[in-house]
């Protein structure tokens, strides 16, 4: 698939110990039951960090407060062609509630499976920033 690819805003919560929130894709989305940061397609007219505080209020109730744009990642599906902006986010208001049906789940450096594809790689990185400076890290 090579049309122009679909802006999505990709959120990843990060608790004070380093742990983020993976959730896990609803029945009747392509790759259901794959983990995913949380997020979703960002709306015509929308800016990112708009579309990931409308996500995650829709998704898990939850209020991001600010976020930090972390990395962006392209990739190519059998369904679609999209474009991940990724922010990281360590302030925000609410306990997530899965409104969608999903189940979701805090994770420190072990890993759910499967992750979507795309996200894989991420997970890695992620070890850099939340790990960085500690002793063995
Ligand atoms: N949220 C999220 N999406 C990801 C990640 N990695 C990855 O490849 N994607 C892809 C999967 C989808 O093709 C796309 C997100 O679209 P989506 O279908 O979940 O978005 P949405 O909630 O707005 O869906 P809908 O309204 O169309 O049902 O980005 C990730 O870590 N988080």
């Amino acid at each position: 698939m090579s049309e122009k690819p679909v802006d999505v805003a990709v959120g990843v919560l990060m608790r004070p110990n380093g742990d983020v929130l993976l959730g896990q894709r609803p029945d009747g989305k392509p790759y259901a039951g794959y983990w995913e940061f949380p997020g979703g397609k960002v709306e015509p007219g929308e800016d990112i960090f708009h579309a990931l505080q409308r996500e995650f209020v829709e998704e898990l109730g939850v209020k991001v407060i600010s976020a930090e744009p972390w990395c962006c990642v392209e990739h190519v599906y059998e369904h679609a062609h999209v474009r991940l902006y990724f922010y990281i986010s360590r302030e925000w208001e609410g306990e997530p509630q899965s409104l969608e049906g999903q189940a979701f789940a805090w994770q420190g450096a072990y890993a759910v499976s499967p992750l979507l594809p795309a996200t894989i790689p991420l997970l890695e990185w992620l070890d850099q920033v939340r790990y960085a400076g500690r002793a063995g890290a």
